[in-house]
């Protein structure tokens, strides 16, 4: 039900309500409605405040409907209306609150008084809302400034004024002096303190006699937007200290006007500390400890005090960047660093300083500065093509912070989050966006802009960042295998002006070979160091219910692979997508597979395009002959040979307790002869368990980790009598033939 403003008013403005402000004059306001409620011929008793407006307030849900003000006003009263054990408590109650706000409010109470009236407030806000009196919207906006001036009460960097004096009690200690515990010895000393000039600087000056081991020495500090003016004689630089900056200073040049210190300024919270060799540093006359100055507390954000801390607790010489409350200056920060790195105007416009963010972010956090992944050079690429066409996702995006080209900027890593494709508006739920209104679930490249969002998404799902790290000296043997395969997908992905013409890459490989013996191993190796965008692809996410959908996801595979290059379409057990083509066959399985071989065969792609199809199986038998031609690389992958599998032991071994001799070893080798890759990993595994079996039950609980003896070749034995091999003679043969008539070994 909607209600007018005007009779919210008149519910809500009762005589007892207390603004929300806490100025003296609101409380003079309230302090008077509330002696005007009392009664005229019983001065004592005090008028019973209405309930409707609470019984409004707690029918309607706390408030729900009501816009922040009223919720804010009505709160007040709540608060105080429930902090009413019995009518005659009820004006003791609000002479505290009063009480509370004045002292608050009023210049000239002590900062431990002031910080006990807002922690009162805040417990009573509290208190209000675990009773339900109070709306989660109106307990936010309290409880946020009674927080905001609690804070600023604690901070002040003013010894009158603050209370957070952590040094004082520190340097108590440091100083060895006796406390409650007189047995306790404090092993902290003043030699000991980590070079943090400023601190040392404060410290000796407020114990000049105290503590003459400590050197005195400067320090200076660029803080966000700190005014220089009055504190300037503090902050500025000594010549001939060491400085760590952002921006490499010459000498001489830090004066306060210098522009590059007023750019840094501008950054937001960059803090650039000047540290002198410890040795040498005097103080300068004049100059000001910069903690005693003041400087600090221009620091408004407590992240500011805690990088001084961290520089102090580092001691790096690094700069520190303070991370800013304001998101937006940290933005513009890294911004203005990126520009610098790259050389791009400022004119260039957001869009082009927005896409290099996580770039110019990352050469920040000390990565290295030449490296580029193969999806950011694609969005370079794009940007240098279509520089003066910003592209459709960069025109529809909300805003400059959250533009995202295709993926291409993601974090990588086994547990990065699946950034979509679209440009999504903050707060709106749902994966894909379905439902979602369109206009924003553009697809950022033009190519793509025919296919539905939701199979962008759905394929973009598919690619696989790096997970665990796989590298080529992980697989064992497969010599001929590995060497192919870095010759037709590493290289090419490297040096693609060398592999052109009939050099050219094939479009697909097939992996073929004895179950276990590594096939999907190499492909999360592909993934790892081809440097290639890497779509791990199930049959099953390829096929759909819906009738020519499973063909479009097709399509829109090989588009994103498109717009991805080089990528690598890695489609693990390709058999079951790809199966020999029959007449009984289901019509939508058969159109799958038709567009699939219409797409491998490049017909929507030029000899230019580097996107490499690897399809792995252990039934190549089974394989469609069309896709066979297709997948013109076809590898054999066997079961590994004797030094293959000591190779994957030792591997394996390398990370256990173990004592093996290599004559024993040998015989493992000999006695494991016939076993894929996964046999001999379960092999291993059986051997690690026979230590723990021979532990007595009853000591399983408490035994450590360290008394655990270590794997013995006994041990082998006994996991060789249970671990059989997985792939018969039988099946080998079949491979060998297969091998023979269609793969591409020697
Ligand atoms: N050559 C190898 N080197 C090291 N480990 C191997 C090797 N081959 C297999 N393994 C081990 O066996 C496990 C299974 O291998 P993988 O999944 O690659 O087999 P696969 O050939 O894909 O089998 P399938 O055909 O059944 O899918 C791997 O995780 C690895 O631990
Ligand atoms: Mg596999």
């Amino acid at each position: 039900m909607r209600r007018s403003a005007a009779s919210n008013k008149t519910n809500i403005a009762v005589p007892y309500a207390i603004t929300a402000r806490d100025n003296t004059s609101a409380n003079h306001v309230a302090l008077r409605c509330f002696c005007r409620a009392r009664d005229a011929t019983s001065p004592n008793k005090v008028r019973r405040p209405r309930p409707l407006p609470l019984k409004i307030w707690r029918e309607r849900g706390r408030g729900r409907g009501l816009c922040v003000r009223e919720q804010r006003n009505v709160a007040q009263r709540v608060l105080w209306m429930d902090s009413k054990p019995k009518a005659g408590m009820s004006a003791a109650h609000l002479s505290k609150w009063q009480r509370r706000s004045f002292d608050i409010s009023s210049g000239t109470c002590a900062p431990e008084q002031k910080a006990d009236a807002i922690r009162g407030h805040i417990l009573d806000i509290q208190y209000a809302w675990s009773s339900s009196l109070l709306s989660g919207a109106a307990t936010g906006y309290l409880l946020r400034g009674r927080m905001e001036l609690y804070a600023a009460v604690l901070d002040l960097d003013d010894p009158q004024g603050g209370l957070n004096n952590y040094a004082e009690s520190v340097l108590h200690l440091a100083r060895g002096h006796r406390n409650e515990s007189v047995s306790w010895r404090s092993a902290l000393t003043l030699e000991g303190v980590l070079a943090m000039p400023c601190v040392r600087s404060m410290l000796c000056s407020r114990s000049a006699s105290s503590c003459p081991s400590v050197t005195p020495v400067d320090a200076d500090v660029v803080v966000g937007k700190a005014d220089h003016g009055a504190s300037d004689v503090g902050s500025r630089p000594v010549q001939g200290t060491g400085m760590a900056s952002v921006f490499p200073e010459p000498e001489g040049s830090g004066t306060p006007n210098d522009p590059r210190r007023e750019e840094a300024a501008k950054g937001g919270c960059l803090l650039s500390l000047c540290l002198p060799p410890v040795s040498t540093s005097r103080p300068q006359p004049g100059v000001t400890p910069l903690f005693a100055t003041g400087s600090v507390a221009n620091m408004k954000c407590p992240t500011q005090v805690h990088s001084v801390l961290q520089e102090s607790v580092f001691p790096s010489h690094q700069p520190v960047f303070c991370p800013s409350s304001n998101p937006y200056k940290r933005k513009v920060f890294y911004g203005s660093v990126e520009e610098k790195n790259r050389g791009l105007l400022p004119t260039q416009g957001a869009e082009a300083r927005s896409s290099y963010n996580v770039a110019g972010k990352r050469e920040v956090e000390g990565h290295s500065a030449a490296f580029r992944s193969a999806r950011e050079q694609l969005v370079v690429e794009q940007q240098k093509k279509h520089g003066h066409q910003p592209q459709r996702a960069q025109l529809t995006a909300p805003s400059a912070g959250i533009k995202k080209s295709l993926g291409a900027n993601r974090p990588r890593g086994a547990f990065s989050k699946f950034v979509s494709p679209l440009p999504r508006q903050e707060g709106c739920d749902g994966v894909g966006g379905v439902g979602a209104n369109q206009d924003q679930l553009q697809p950022i490249d033009d190519r793509l802009k025919n296919f539905e969002p939701k199979i962008i998404e759905l394929i973009m799902s598919e690619i696989m960042d790096h997970g665990p790290p796989v590298s080529w000296e992980d697989i064992a043997g497969l010599e001929f295998a590995k060497a192919t395969i870095q010759e037709i997908v590493v290289w090419p992905m490297l040096r693609p002006d060398i592999f052109t013409g009939l050099r050219g890459p094939p479009k697909g490989i097939l992996l073929f070979g004895p179950p276990g013996t590594g096939k999907t191993l190499i492909g999360k190796c592909i993934a790892c160091q081809s440097g290639a965008t890497f779509f791990s692809i199930s049959a099953s996410s390829l096929t759909s219910k819906w009738v020519g959908e499973g063909e479009k996801m097709v399509r829109a595979l090989f588009a994103i692979a498109h717009c991805q290059q080089p990528a690598v379409i890695f489609i693990d057990e390709i058999d079951s997508l790809l199966s020999q083509r029959t007449d009984g066959e289901h019509d939508s399985s058969r159109r799958i597979k038709t567009e699939f071989l219409v797409q491998l065969d490049g017909a929507a792609t030029s000899a230019d395009d580097r996107i490499l199809v690897v399809g792995a199986t252990n039934r190549p038998h089974e394989i469609d002959e069309a896709a066979r031609r297709r997948l013109a690389k076809r590898l054999y992958v066997p079961l590994p040979e004797a030094a293959a599998r000591r190779q994957i032991v030792v591997n394996l071994m390398a990370h256990e307790k173990c004592q093996v001799e290599p004559e024993e070893l040998e015989k493992i080798v000999v006695g494991s002869q016939g076993f894929s890759g996964a046999d001999m990993t379960q092999l291993c595994r059986e051997a690690a368990l026979g230590p723990i079996r021979s532990i007595r039950v009853s000591d399983i609980a408490t035994i450590l980790p360290d008394q655990v003896r270590p794997i013995l070749y006994a041990d082998f034995q006994e996991a060789l009598k249970t671990v059989r091999p997985s792939v018969s003679p039988k099946d080998l043969e079949l491979y060998e033939e297969w091998n023979k008539t269609f793969g591409c070994g020697r």
